[in-house]
């Protein structure tokens, strides 16, 4: 089977429109408790725009949590190619939803699209990744939701996502163990036969 695969550099299309707002100053006071709780002075020069600077990166943090998937994939197009789309090496930030601290890596997506069926722009793949990722997540949960979402949205004839990250939560405390890297695949429909899944997990592999 002939496959294409590229290395993302392409955006191709906005984010999707937000829907609802982030209570800024609810997170402000609340950052305000953090410093008191850990004896801080939130008073002090350095921290005086602490709680707002942090409240504006926790809105940028889980910007996913307001945004649709279903908008990524309104203008999908017929390109006369039936056989594998992979692009490989979507880096990503999310937060470890068990300690608000970042797990960070790349992705791989790859999928087959339906017979005589439409392609996805190749930034909507990544695009969708970070409406996923822009959430409290666990790795596990990111890399389900990100292939059942293409599946739904794209209606692909199968899907693969694969994600490696490192965890804060494992590098910087508890089993402070930096550099180790977690792994986790999903797979859907005609990608789960294992001739078309050793070819995606193939060059998947050679990424790098
Ligand atoms: N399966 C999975 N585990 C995760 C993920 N992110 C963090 N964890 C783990 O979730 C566990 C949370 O464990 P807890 O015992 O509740 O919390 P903890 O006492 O802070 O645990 P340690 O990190 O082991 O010190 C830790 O072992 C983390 O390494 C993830 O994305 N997937
Ligand atoms: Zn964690």
């Amino acid at each position: 089977m002939r496959s294409e695969m590229t290395d993302v550099r392409i955006e191709d299309r906005a984010a999707p429109a937000l829907c609802g707002e982030v209570d800024l100053e609810r997170i402000e006071d609340a950052i305000r408790e953090v410093l008191l709780a850990v004896g801080e002075d939130p008073s002090r020069e350095g921290l005086r725009d602490t709680p707002a600077r942090v409240a504006r990166a926790y809105q940028e943090a889980f910007v996913g949590m307001r945004q649709d998937p279903a908008e990524l994939f309104g203008s999908t197009f017929e390109a006369g190619h039936e056989e594998m789309v992979l692009v490989r090496g979507i880096s990503f930030y999310s937060m470890c939803e068990h300690h608000l601290v970042p797990f960070f890596g790349v992705a791989h997506i790859g999928y087959l699209p339906a017979v005589g069926g439409n392609v996805a722009g190749l930034g909507a793949l990544a695009r969708l990744v970070d409406v996923f990722s822009k959430r409290p997540q666990v790795q596990e949960q990111l890399t389900t939701q990100v292939v059942n979402s293409l599946m739904e949205h794209l209606r692909p004839r199968g899907a693969i996502v694969v994600l490696e990250a490192e965890h804060l939560c494992m590098s910087m405390r508890g089993v402070a163990k930096p550099g180790a890297k977690t792994i986790t695949s999903a797979v859907r429909g005609q990608l789960r036969e294992a001739a078309t899944r050793a070819e995606a997990m193939s060059l998947i592999s050679s990424w790098r």
